[in-house]
């Protein structure tokens, strides 16, 4: 079966779900829908505000958004008209975009897979399979060296921010102890340092410095640093959207101890993250066939449901 895909918003990740999408033999692109009417693709390009006259050839919409304020404000308008997949990642705000989206997706008879990519995603599925299995779990997710694309699309909202990146490091000490299985102290705000760098006019520095290392969600409790560049200098030195991350589970099992690790290492945070959103468009799209409703996190999703291969196929190839 073939799945006809449309994707919303033209910045990181929906170039990378462009060329992902394609790469798919079950998934065709129909289109761009965008705020912009001139986009660098080849791809059809159409105004946003058109899509819904587009609801009825598409099966599944990416929305390739942003998590700051995009998603909360937009996510649940597409859901009326199209079964959707997102990637938002402000996890304080989950549990609300979840209910918001169940309540919209299922009053319209469509599917919503929301929080998809790898933290919230591939690092949530680890987490809990990672806790389920020990009686006393310790566990830590530590994020980066890398670009975060979610904290760097929020500093980007910031009045006055020209361009902005955040790149989140982490204390390889804190690893280290986690790695050891004495996690137990380790605060994942204080194990991480967050590092931005902006163009901005001067004159705005301070209340740019002030709004991001207090922002709700994103950076208030860490460690946080602010610096001004030129935009010569940002876009010679900050081009680059590599990250990684590893979950670390350890414990002990009757007599012995164990420590399972979940980790990666990406060259490019949007290739990597559009590669799981496209995955799961799969799934939405399947979901919808069998008529389910409403929002679904990587939680509810059967694994099996992401692969081009049949269940059949999996229990004999991959089990
Ligand atoms: N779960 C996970 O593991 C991950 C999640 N993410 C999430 O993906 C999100 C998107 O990342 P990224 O692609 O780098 O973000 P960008 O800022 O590059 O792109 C966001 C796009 O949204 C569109 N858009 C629609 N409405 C607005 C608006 N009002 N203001 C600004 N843009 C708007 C724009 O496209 P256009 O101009 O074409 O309309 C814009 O290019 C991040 O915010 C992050 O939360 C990212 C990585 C991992
Ligand atoms: N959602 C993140 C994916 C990971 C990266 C991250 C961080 O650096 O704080 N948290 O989760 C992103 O937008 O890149």
């Amino acid at each position: 079966m073939t799945i006809t895909t449309a994707i919303v918003g033209y910045g990181n990740l929906g170039r990378s779900a462009e060329t992902l999408i394609k790469a798919q033999p079950d998934l065709e692109l129909f289109g761009i829908f965008s705020r912009r009417s001139e986009l660098d693709t080849d791809t059809p390009v159409y105004p946003v505000d058109s899509i819904n006259d587009y609801a009825d050839q598409i099966d599944v919409l990416y929305l390739c958004l942003g998590s700051a304020t995009d998603i909360p404000e937009q996510a649940p308008d597409f859901a009326k008209h199209f079964t959707t997949v997102d990637t938002y990642d402000n996890h304080k705000q989950l549990p609300h975009h979840y209910a918001t989206m169940n309540a919209v997706a299922g009053e319209a008879g469509n599917v919503a897979i929301i929080a998809t990519g790898w933290d919230p995603g591939l690092f949530s599925l680890n987490r809990v399979l990672g806790a389920a299995v020990f009686p006393e779990p310790q566990q830590n997710t530590f994020w980066g060296r890398g670009l975060s694309q979610g904290h760097s699309n929020a500093i980007r909202g910031v009045e006055g921010v020209k361009y902005g990146v955040q790149y989140t490091i982490p204390r390889e000490d804190a690893i280290a102890a986690a790695k050891a299985g004495n996690g137990a102290d380790i605060d994942g705000k204080d194990a991480h340092l967050r590092q931005c760098w902006i163009v901005a006019d001067e004159a705005d520095h301070d209340r740019i410095t002030d709004t991001i290392v207090n922002m709700p969600d994103y950076f208030v409790g860490y460690q946080t640093e602010v610096h001004f560049i030129s935009e010569e200098e940002f876009l010679r030195d900050h081009q680059g959207l590599p990250h990684g991350g590893r979950v670390i589970t350890s414990g002990t099992l009757g007599k012995t101890k164990s420590t399972v690790e979940f980790a990666l290492d990406l060259e490019s945070n949007p290739d990597f993250t559009a590669a799981v959103l496209v995955a799961y468009g799969r799934a939405a799209a399947r979901l919808k066939a069998e008529g389910k409703t409403g929002a679904f996190t990587v939680l509810e999703v059967p694994p099996y449901l992401l692969s081009t291969k049949s269940l059949e196929d999996l229990i004999a190839q991959d089990l």
